[in-house]
């Protein structure tokens, strides 16, 4: 029986292709995998069984990846399934941002009372007039799976897009329209453009790339659209720039204690994935990780583990082996092996970084000194027969 635990509410639609092989625990304590959304696994204790974790979502941020990765624990993410939820609210977010809506919608609340409400709507609208985006210059930064969806978007409503990616996929640069224009730098994106929309992972690198140096280098009256991670921007820097008006809004789908309250700041809560299609999708496709892993070892989407796929064992057993990404580590495990005189019919080994991943289906049973000898080699950080 595998068992898995929720640190979210998962899409029943994804949790019912779960057979009866597979039971919900409601600890983390005794689970072989687990499925989280934004639960911050950060200062969790990882139990030793655990195999596998499935973020039902794109952002790794909130799961400790090395720790995870040095435990023999591969973790997985949903790219693309919630592309279009998140897309579609970015151009909320633009709306939002060049009309003032918000302020519109909530005076009109304010005087709904009033008999005369017909009237002062006429004469008061003016007061939230906004501009229109069509021809104006919107850059994309980050074209993975939102950020083309987002840019193709604003095209199609008539702006002028710019992206950058300086690491785009081959995948994702074929769906990028090609009346995108491409800029080599975030500096030109920033110099360029009218609206700034950020796409990218939250990493040491990424981190506060939206400060007042970056800002500095933008026009005046620049709106700023964040529906990747609040940490991508620094929020002092961004509470001056929207005081001197540098910055006319910003839209963000991360508000924070700083964040959610500042004059000239459109705060969304974290909804950009909130769609029952998004919601359904990243369930199906984390729940079909956890499966292919545990049933036939097959890694697919993992993002501290080199994607790996053996097909189904045809012969025996498999034996799968979470291991450093150091020298002399096949010879080790053909050689433990061959030494119980078993034949080996079928290996595969890759690795991304630090870490590798090796199947070995063998013609033969796995004896308990096969297991032991493979555990102790050093570099191993789990192994696994299925
Ligand atoms: N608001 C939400 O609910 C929501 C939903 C999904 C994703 N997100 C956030 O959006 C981010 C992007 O999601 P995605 O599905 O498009 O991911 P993705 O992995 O498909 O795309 C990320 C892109 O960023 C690029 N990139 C990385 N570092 C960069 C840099 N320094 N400069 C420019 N580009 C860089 C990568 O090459 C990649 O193409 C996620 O990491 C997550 O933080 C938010
Ligand atoms: O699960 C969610 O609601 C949000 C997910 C989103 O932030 C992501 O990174 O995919």
């Amino acid at each position: 029986m595998v068992k898995y635990n929720c640190l979210n509410p998962i899409a029943p639609i994804g949790l019912n292709l779960f057979t009866e092989k597979y039971e919900k625990i409601e600890s983390l304590e005794s689970a072989d995998a687990v499925l989280v959304r934004s639960a911050s696994m950060l200062d969790l204790n990882l139990p030793e069984n655990l195999k596998a974790i499935a973020r039902a979502g794109a952002g790794v941020n909130n799961i400790p990846l090395d720790k995870c990765a040095e435990k023999g624990i591969v973790v997985f993410n949903t790219p693309g399934a919630n592309a279009n939820g998140v897309k579609e609210l970015v151009i909320a977010g633009l709306m939002l941002a060049s009309r003032d809506i918000v302020g519109g919608i909530n005076w009109v609340q304010s005087i709904r009372e009033d008999e005369n409400v017909a009237k002062l709507v006429e004469k008061g609208k003016s007061k939230f007039a906004g501009k229109e985006i069509l021809g104006k210059k919107f850059g994309v930064i980050g074209l993975g799976a939102i950020g083309v969806l987002v840019a193709n978007a604003a095209k199609r409503l008539g702006m002028e897009v710019y992206g950058c990616d300086p690491y785009i996929s081959v995948e994702h640069a074929w769906n990028l329209s090609r009346d995108i224009i491409s800029v080599k730098t975030k500096e030109d994106i920033y110099k360029e453009c009218d609206y700034i929309t950020v796409h990218v992972p939250l990493l040491d690198d990424t981190k506060k790339m939206i400060n007042k140096d970056t800002i500095a280098m933008m026009k005046d009256g620049v709106v700023i659209l964040n529906f990747a991670r609040d940490l991508l921007v620094n929020d002092e820097d961004m509470e001056e720039a929207l005081k001197s008006g540098k910055v006319a809004k910003y839209v963000t789908d991360f508000p924070n204690a700083k964040t959610a309250g500042m004059e000239g700041v459109i705060a969304i809560p974290h909804l950009g994935a909130s769609t029952e299609e998004s919601e359904d999708n990243c369930a199906v496709m984390a729940v079909k990780e956890i499966k292919d892993y545990m049933e036939y070892g097959i890694i697919k989407n993992s993002v501290n583990y080199p994607d790996c796929d053996a097909g189904v064992c045809a012969s025996g057993k498999r034996i799968t082996i979470n291991h450093k990404n150091i020298p002399n580590m096949l010879s080790q495990f053909t050689g433990t092996v061959s030494a119980e005189n078993i034949n080996i019919s079928n290996l595969i080994n890759k690795s991304k970084g630090d870490y590798a991943y090796t199947v070995l289906d063998i013609e033969g049973n796995v004896t308990d000194t096969i297991i032991k000898k493979l555990n102790d080699i050093t570099g191993v950080l789990k192994v696994r027969v299925i």
